[in-house]
């Protein structure tokens, strides 16, 4: 198996904390792979990200055990270059905005400039991210007069722009409206089509349930769960641990219980659609 991302009995304190915000962590994150990273609020899903972009224990300090590897280094044993391996996507998107640049256009340019990219190229890359985020007709806009959900589209746009063969986001909806939500999703659909390798954290697991391949799930520090999403989604035993399944695979299973032949639980709307009519077909056959 090609993992790209191994953590081996990873547990880690912030500084003055009495209890682990992440505890005895193994997972292995396959390459070209898209991850959705699910769980309560206060669960460790940002901090599992901090810890694979090795800002734990580069900027985070506190207590850490075991070891994080990318492509089978160490991400201690980095220097500079995680940076161009991982892009991350910050909760918040003030957080990624440099502050530096006046426009939207030199604020995803900034990261190539950084890496002495020639002219001309990082021309022809921000013009193609800018494309690719629908964000040029904001091209001469300061980056601080922008909606939050303007905001968050020109973050993914100046990470996406360095090409990192991996990409860790951590919660990229929570400041738009349902459509700016399906437009940062086409653009992660994008980017798996390109097949980067995605950890991301999301609370509308709807949107997991469509797109992902894999899921995690995090309580109280510990990946509880883990595997692919159509098994893991359709697990109604997870709902007693706290994490939030598609209504449709609640749906699904409710129905199977009153005895509709439901054939599987279905976790995607398109999904239920088809096992509920072909349920209703079986049944109305009897
Ligand atoms: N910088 C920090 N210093 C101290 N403790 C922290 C820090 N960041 C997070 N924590 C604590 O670590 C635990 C895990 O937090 P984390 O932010 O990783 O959870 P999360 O699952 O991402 O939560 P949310 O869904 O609310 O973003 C929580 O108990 C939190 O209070």
């Amino acid at each position: 198996m090609d993992y790209i991302i191994e953590c081996k009995n990873v547990t880690y304190s912030y500084p003055l904390a009495e209890i682990p915000a992440i505890r005895d962590l193994n997972v292995s994150i396959e390459r070209g792979k898209f991850y959705g990273v699910i769980g309560e609020n206060g669960s460790g899903k940002t901090t599992f990200c901090a810890l694979l972009r090795g800002f734990i224990p580069d900027f985070y300090k506190g207590e850490l055990q075991g070891e994080v590897l990318v492509e089978g280094k160490k991400t201690t044993d980095y220097g500079g270059e995680l940076s161009a391996k991982i892009g991350y996507v910050f909760q918040n998107p003030f957080t990624q905005i440099s502050g530096v640049k006046e426009t939207v256009f030199e604020e995803v340019a900034y990261g190539l400039e950084n890496f002495g990219v020639p002219v001309e190229e990082i021309e022809r890359r921000v013009v193609d991210v800018m494309q690719m985020t629908d964000i040029e007709s904001l091209a001469e806009k300061n980056p601080f007069d922008l909606s939050g959900g303007q905001m968050q589209r020109v973050a993914l746009a100046s990470v996406i722009v360095l090409e990192p063969d991996i990409l860790i986001i951590d919660e990229p909806t929570s400041q738009l409206d349902p459509e700016g939500t399906e437009s940062v999703f086409a653009i992660i659909k994008t980017l798996k089509e390109k097949h980067k390798t995605i950890i991301l954290v999301e609370h509308k697991i709807d949107l997991i349930a469509e797109y992902a391949d894999e899921v995690l799930v995090f309580k109280e520090g510990r990946l509880i769960a883990s595997g692919d999403k159509q098994e893991l989604l359709s697990d109604l035993s997870l709902l007693e641990q706290g994490a939030a399944l598609p209504q449709v695979a609640i749906l699904g299973s409710r129905l199977r219980e009153r005895g509709l032949p439901v054939s599987r639980i279905p976790v995607t709307e398109k999904q239920a659609i088809e096992v509920i009519a072909g349920a209703l077909k079986e049944r109305d056959k009897k």
